[in-house]
């Protein structure tokens, strides 16, 4: 099915607890049809709202950037799989990747693989003890994610054309990282706004605090819909 501007913005619902994510998703009404529950709300009680959100007709990815032993990733990813949720992100490690797959079987939910971190730059993989840069790293975690078969990765803007060029659409593309013209960073380093993001290939952007943060979340995000329907065009 073709996806609207709307299915293509993930709105981050970055919030403390269960109450105000209720509120934001009010205040966002019909605009918004994609949320992402992540590790603030999830341990703030969030994971209840997984099949009540998607009860109303929202898709919803969970946010929890597995990584442990294989045993426990699969299981947990079993887990996440029965509350109805379409996307899980682990971290695009080949065990890791390998267990998320074998715990999404036999349900719906599509397990996407995290590259590298967009608050990570070269210097930040280095004083980590990487010996590859963020594009060779992204790469390298691109084909393993290819290769264990799951459905997608999330990556920076910056990595969008060289990894499409890579996986084809073999894999979903996700990426973080996106700010309107002349939005705050925060603590993103490789950042696009969302027509770059588009233009190099995204298939879902992911926007939290432009929107949660704006005096109207709802026109901050008809407004960045309105900037992918006309990047698509
Ligand atoms: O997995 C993610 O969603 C993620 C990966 C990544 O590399 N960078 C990143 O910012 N994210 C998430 O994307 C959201 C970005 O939020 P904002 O920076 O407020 O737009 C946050 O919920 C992050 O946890």
């Amino acid at each position: 099915m073709p996806k609207t501007a709307s299915d293509r913005l993930i709105v981050a619902l970055d919030l403390p607890d269960v109450a105000a994510a209720r509120d934001m998703v009010a205040a966002l009404g019909d605009a918004v049809s994609f949320y992402k529950i992540g590790m603030e709300l999830a341990y703030g009680g969030g994971l209840a709202l997984v099949e009540e959100f998607s009860r109303a007709g929202k898709q919803i990815f969970v946010d929890l950037k597995l990584h442990d032993i294989g045993n426990t990733v699969e299981k947990a990813t079993a887990q996440i799989a029965k509350l109805g949720a379409r996307f899980l992100t682990v971290h695009a490690l080949p065990q890791t990747l390998a267990a998320a797959k074998r715990g999404s079987e036999g349900s719906t939910l599509q397990v996407l693989g995290v590259t590298v971190m967009t608050s990570y730059d070269d210097a930040d993989l280095a004083a980590c003890g990487y010996r590859l840069n963020v594009c060779d790293l992204v790469a390298l975690r691109a084909r393993q994610a290819r290769d264990a078969g799951i459905a997608g990765l999330i990556l920076s803007p910056e990595e969008l054309v060289s990894t499409r060029a890579l996986v084809g659409q073999s894999l979903l593309l996700v990426t973080p990282g996106v700010r309107p013209a002349g939005a705050a960073l925060g603590d993103q380093k490789r950042v696009a706004t969302p027509s770059e993001a588009f233009a190099r290939g995204a298939d879902h952007i992911v926007v939290g605090r432009p929107i949660l943060a704006a005096p109207d979340p709802r026109a901050a995000a008809r407004a960045i819909q309105a900037e992918i329907a006309q990047a698509r065009s």
